[in-house]
């Protein structure tokens, strides 16, 4: 099966189109001010518009509030919601359920006790975005940093998933050795410098990522 592939925290057109043209399937857009990835509803309108009809649109939040969800999802009409927060399935669910989009809920991961807690999203959540835990005060992803690969290997789940968290074109190949991913989220891994993508390095990732 292909592996599916995001391109998270896109800000620029170009790299918006280098993903497109890169084949990479979602598109995602930050919707949390403290990140360096961030977006207004202003600017997420413009990219949502680009990208009708040739990538997936995801928006991402940490623990929002319902009226920002929702002037978010309007001005980039959102395909997918992805909470990296503390959502609860209950959260979660209601989240789905008000918006009628599919919800991609993130766990940070340091061991596999955190792995085991996707059961609780069974019916709360499309997809379950397993990403490396981060420390205490920083940003909840985007971080490059990656946890242990092997606590996923041989993992089978109800649920479809994604692997997010210190993946790059150099070490995309083992990611998917060890783990089988079906889909793969990078950010920082295709950046030049906190919040600003490249082009070339998204084409790299797609690449590799898509190399037999
Ligand atoms: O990317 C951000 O700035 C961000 C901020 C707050 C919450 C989540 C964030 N990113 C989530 C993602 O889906 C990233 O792609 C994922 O954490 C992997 O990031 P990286 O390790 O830099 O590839």
């Amino acid at each position: 099966m292909t592996t599916r592939i995001k391109i998270c925290g896109i800000r620029e057109g170009d790299a918006l189109e280098a993903a497109i043209a890169a084949h990479a399937d979602y598109a995602g857009f930050v919707f949390y001010p403290p990140s360096p990835r961030a977006v207004n509803p202003r600017e997420a309108a413009v990219l949502g518009e680009r990208a009708l009809g040739r990538i997936q649109r995801v928006g991402l939040f940490v623990d929002a509030r319902d009226e920002d969800i929702g002037e978010a999802v309007e001005a980039a009409r959102l395909d997918v919601l992805q909470l990296h927060g503390q959502e609860t399935p209950a959260r979660a669910a209601a989240l789905g359920a008000r918006f009628g989009l599919p919800v991609w809920k993130a766990l940070p991961v340091a061991g596999l006790s955190d792995i085991q807690l996707a059961a609780a999203y069974r019916d709360a959540a499309d997809l379950i975005l397993f990403d490396a835990k981060t420390p205490k005060g920083a940003l909840p992803g985007g971080m490059g940093l990656r946890f242990d690969w092997s606590l996923l290997s041989g993992y089978v789940s109800p649920l479809a998933w994604g692997l997010a968290g210190g993946i790059g074109r150099d070490n995309v190949a083992e990611a998917l050795a060890m783990t089988g991913a079906p889909l793969v989220d990078v950010s920082s891994g295709v950046e030049s410098a906190p919040g600003i993508k490249d082009p070339t390095l998204i084409a790299a990732f797609c690449r590799a990522v898509r190399a037999p």
